[in-house]
């Protein structure tokens, strides 16, 4: 386990959630895989083509965009693994995970994603609920948001950032992923994972989508939803760390084989 402050708090280490990771037999087929949804931005479409590559790229068997608008944009731009549904077409019925919030989303799709009560969801930027109490606690939901983002719908973050985090995770009922050089994860039962990498590589367009689509990704597969936020967040500063200078953000998703690799590896 990772060096706790006190009993609840960790550092993020992968020896916290290694044995969690997705580890698909052999015999897997890609819907054993996992399969994740992602609500589109309606304008920048950029952002939903990250999250939408990470959360492929570090396993889900299948991504399909739900695309309110521009689908044929994105049919022409993402990558062709990826499937694009239009305007109306539902939800796949078997997703396993929703992703919605990266460069913003729809109004009827961040209703459909606050509402959804049957599967795990991430929920960013855009599509970040502006009261806690709109999402439905039932349901294992990670949010995250950046400082900014945080301040504005969840109030002021004072000069206890763990409290806060952990505060909103309790009312959101949500695992509650607190962005910047040091990244918490706090979960509403009050242990909290405490990510200190602090890389000023990682302050660039675009990481923060890549990051959500990782974490999604992860749940997809089955993964804890606490430990999915975690050890995405990682990987996410592994792959900073190994990149260095001149990094962008889909630079991360390339450098995912590697790092998923030694994220198992419990010699390393
Ligand atoms: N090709 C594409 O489609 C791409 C799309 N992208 C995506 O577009 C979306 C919208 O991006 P966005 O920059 O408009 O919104 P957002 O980041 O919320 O900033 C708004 C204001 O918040 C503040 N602020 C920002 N960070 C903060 C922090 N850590 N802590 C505290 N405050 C912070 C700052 O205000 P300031 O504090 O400077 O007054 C800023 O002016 C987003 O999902 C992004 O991923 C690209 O970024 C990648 C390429
Ligand atoms: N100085 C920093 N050190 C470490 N990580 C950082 C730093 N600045 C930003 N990050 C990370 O980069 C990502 C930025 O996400 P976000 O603010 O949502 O940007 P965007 O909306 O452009 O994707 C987050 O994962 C955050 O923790």
């Amino acid at each position: 386990m990772g060096v706790s402050d006190d009993c609840s708090t960790f550092q993020n280490l992968p020896n916290l959630w290694r044995t969690s990771l997705p580890n698909p037999d052999s015999s897997s087929h890609k819907y054993q895989r996992g399969y994740c949804v992602v609500f589109a931005a309606p304008a920048l479409t950029g952002a939903t083509r990250m999250a939408a590559t990470a959360a492929l790229r570090i396993g889900a068997g299948l991504v399909t965009v739900q695309a309110a608008q521009r689908g044929d944009i994105y049919r022409m731009t993402l990558p062709p693994e990826i499937m694009v549904q239009d305007d109306g077409e539902p939800v796949p019925d078997k997703a396993t995970v929703l992703l919605g919030g990266p460069g913003g989303i729809s109004p009827h799709h961040k209703r459909d994603l606050l509402r959804r009560s049957d599967l795990p969801r991430v929920i960013d930027s855009g599509a970040l609920p502006d009261r806690p109490a709109l999402l439905n606690g039932t349901v294992k939901t990670v949010l995250t948001p950046h400082e900014g983002e945080f301040e504005t719908l969840f109030g002021p973050i004072g000069d206890d950032r763990r409290q806060a985090a952990l505060q909103t995770a309790q009312r959101a009922q949500s695992i509650v992923v607190l962005k910047g050089p040091v990244t918490l994860i706090a979960h509403p039962d009050g242990r909290l994972i405490v990510n200190d990498r602090p890389d000023a590589n990682l302050a660039t367009a675009g990481t923060g989508d890549v990051l959500a689509g990782m974490i999604a990704g992860l749940i997809a597969q089955g993964m804890d939803v606490f430990y999915a936020a975690a050890a995405a967040v990682w990987m996410h500063s592994e792959a900073a760390r190994r990149i260095g200078h001149g990094l962008i953000a889909s630079d991360i998703i390339k450098a995912l084989p590697n790092v998923l690799k030694t994220a198992a590896d419990p010699d390393s």
